[in-house]
């Protein structure tokens, strides 16, 4: 049994809605916004460009967003990884129309030049080279994700399963395609070579091969006795550290 601690798909509910409840009274944006600015903070630690050639500091950053909040992390985080000196470009096939809020991040994203794909985008596949991208941010689904996986979803997590050995994948919260409880159990699922869980892994993470898979924990908006209250120990983050690598 892994030491790792974890909790429920049930329980990460159960916490978001409490931050997010009349008592705490975070808003969704807050906690997105550190969430994506957790995982651009992974991307740097895990593909440092210092000592990158001009060419190596020009590659892509893929950001694949979904249609739910793990594609809202996708979006803050391409954000920052601008502002960071990545060269991020953004594909969100399916837009959501939940909340006037994803337009927002949109029009951001285009307030600092990071370029997004048209919803249509048929050669999103041209962006993906090895010699021209430098990793890919699978923000495509976090923990509500329930199989089968439907359309387009199904037919570009499959691309990127041929891709995943030649360009590394940055999982955000949960590797696409997997349970969030019981990790890989139904196709097509991504095999990252970095997962960043927010707040606090979730219980596929036990399933990550380690010598594959970095894995890091972010989204630091938690205090102690709150972490206690719901069985686990705040981590030990450095600093002013957005990450800690697990
Ligand atoms: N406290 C935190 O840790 C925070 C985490 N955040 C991130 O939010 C996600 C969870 O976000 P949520 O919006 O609840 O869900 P997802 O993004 O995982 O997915 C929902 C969308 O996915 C569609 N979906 C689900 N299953 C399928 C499928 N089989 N095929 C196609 N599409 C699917 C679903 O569509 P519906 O039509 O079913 O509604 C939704 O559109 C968490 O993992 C973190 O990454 C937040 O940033 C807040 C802080
Ligand atoms: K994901």
């Amino acid at each position: 049994m892994s030491a790792l601690k974890v909790v429920s798909s049930k329980l990460a509910a159960e916490i978001d809605k409490e931050l997010m409840g009349p008592q705490i009274g975070f808003t969704l944006q807050q906690l997105m916004e550190l969430a994506g600015f957790s995982v651009a903070q992974a991307v740097c630690r895990q593909f440092p460009l210092k000592d990158k050639t001009e060419a190596e500091k020009g590659k892509h950053v893929f950001v694949i967003a979904g249609p739910g909040n793990n594609g809202g992390d996708g979006l803050v985080c391409a954000r920052h990884l601008k502002l960071f000196g990545y060269n991020p470009i953004v594909y969100y096939p399916k837009r959501s129309e939940r909340t006037e809020f994803y337009k927002q991040l949109v029009h951001q994203l285009n307030f600092f030049k990071v370029p997004v794909l048209s919803q249509d985008e048929e050669n999103w596949l041209e962006y993906l080279k090895p010699e021209k991208t430098l990793c890919i941010v699978d923000a495509i689904f976090g923990f509500s994700y329930k199989p089968p996986m439907r359309e387009p979803f199904r037919s570009i997590v499959e691309e990127l399963c041929k891709l995943q050995d030649r360009i590394p994948i940055v999982s955000v919260d949960v590797p696409t395609g997997w349970d969030v409880d019981k990790g890989p159990i139904s196709q097509p699922a991504i095999n990252p070579a970095v997962l960043v869980s927010l707040t606090v892994p979730k219980p596929c993470s036990t399933y990550i091969r380690e010598k594959h898979t970095a894995h890091y924990v972010g989204g630091r908006f938690i205090p102690r006795d709150f972490a206690n209250k719901y069985g686990f120990e705040p981590f030990g983050y450095e600093s002013t550290d957005q990450i800690l690598k697990l």
